[in-house]
């Protein structure tokens, strides 16, 4: 019988959705029983752990599972914890991967009175994140109290429990919800593919192999777009000086017309409205922005 590979995603919650499609746009394909922990791949030997964030990178650095994908807050939280009590505590970071993005802030009551960091001392700060929080906190030459709280971080203060809070933000939505504001970004976050620190056998890693490409080309896709458009011929330098991070153009004749010619490109990066009101300017038309769903080099 050949071996599995296991990956451990998180079951339910900000990173669930994305890490499955991820996996999904790479072929590997799942059907998933939402009452199940594990699931088989049904297009490769891979087999899915589906279990709390917390728990992912706790289980590929003791080699529970081959990968996880995880927030770098939580890698680093557990890593940092992990240290403290002389755990095993590696592991090899892959790729940082394009969603999960967030950042880990201390956030004080609107009402309170606070300058700079050097106003936490003595205080009661409450986080999911006393690690990172206190590396911040001694960095900083603060000393403040912990209060470790596993969720709905942000009504510690309204709650009489602490001063300022130590949570995670994207939107800000959250905080402005609950009256308070954004004072320090401790740590910036995304989503991470890790694996075990040990080398992999010989048939997982040809697995590997094969997925970290696949994995590549979709990030890569993601942010590329295919731009087709038609461009007047005497002005094709200033057209292709306009497209973002684009390869070199295919730049085909048109049946009903010398004058202008088809241009085709890959863009890596984000094409604006203002750069396709500059093409239309330079006498451009039929301007054509499409998504890409795979690449390869
Ligand atoms: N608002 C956000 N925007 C984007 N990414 C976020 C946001 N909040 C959290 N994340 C990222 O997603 C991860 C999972 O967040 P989520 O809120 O689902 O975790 P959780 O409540 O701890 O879930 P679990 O039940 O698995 O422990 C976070 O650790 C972080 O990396
Ligand atoms: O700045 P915002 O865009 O408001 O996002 C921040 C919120 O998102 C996360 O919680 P989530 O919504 O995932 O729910 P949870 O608290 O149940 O984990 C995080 O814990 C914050 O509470
Ligand atoms: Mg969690």
């Amino acid at each position: 019988m050949s071996e599995r590979l296991t990956i451990a995603i998180q079951k339910s919650g900000r990173l669930s959705k994305e890490s499955l499609s991820l996996l999904n746009a790479c072929g590997v394909k799942f059907s998933i029983n939402e009452a199940r922990l594990i699931a088989h791949s049904t297009s490769h030997p891979i087999d899915l752990l589906r279990v709390r964030d917390d728990d992912i990178p706790g289980l590929v650095m003791d080699g529970v599972v081959d990968l996880g994908l995880v927030g770098e807050n939580v890698l680093e939280e557990v890593a940092l914890e992990r240290s403290a009590v002389n755990e095993n505590a590696e592991y090899k970071a892959l790729r940082s991967l394009d969603f999960g993005g967030c950042r880990l802030s201390i956030a004080v009551p609107r009402e309170s009175d606070y300058n700079s960091i050097d106003d936490l001392q003595g205080k009661r700060i409450a986080s999911t994140y006393p690690y990172l929080l206190q590396r911040y906190l001694k960095n900083n030459g603060i000393s403040a109290k912990n209060v470790v709280l596993t969720g709905s971080v942000e009504v510690a203060p309204r709650a009489g429990l602490a001063d300022a809070i130590c949570d995670l933000v994207s939107t800000g939505a959250t905080l402005e919800a609950n009256g308070l504001v954004e004072k320090e970004v401790i740590f910036r976050s995304q989503a991470q593919l890790i694996q075990n620190a040990n080398p992999l056998s010989a048939e997982k890693q040809a697995m590997m192999d094969q997925l970290l490409p696949r994995i590549d080309g979709v990030q890569m896709a993601k942010e590329s777009k295919y731009i087709m458009l038609h461009a007047p011929k005497n002005r094709l330098d200033e057209v292709n000086a306009l497209l973002p991070g684009a390869e070199t153009p295919t730049v085909l004749p048109l049946s009903h017309t010398d004058e202008q010619v088809a241009v085709h490109v890959v863009s890596t990066e984000k094409l604006f409205w203002e750069t396709m009101e500059d093409l239309k300017d330079l006498g451009c038309s039929s301007i054509l922005v499409l998504p890409i769903e795979k690449m390869m080099g």
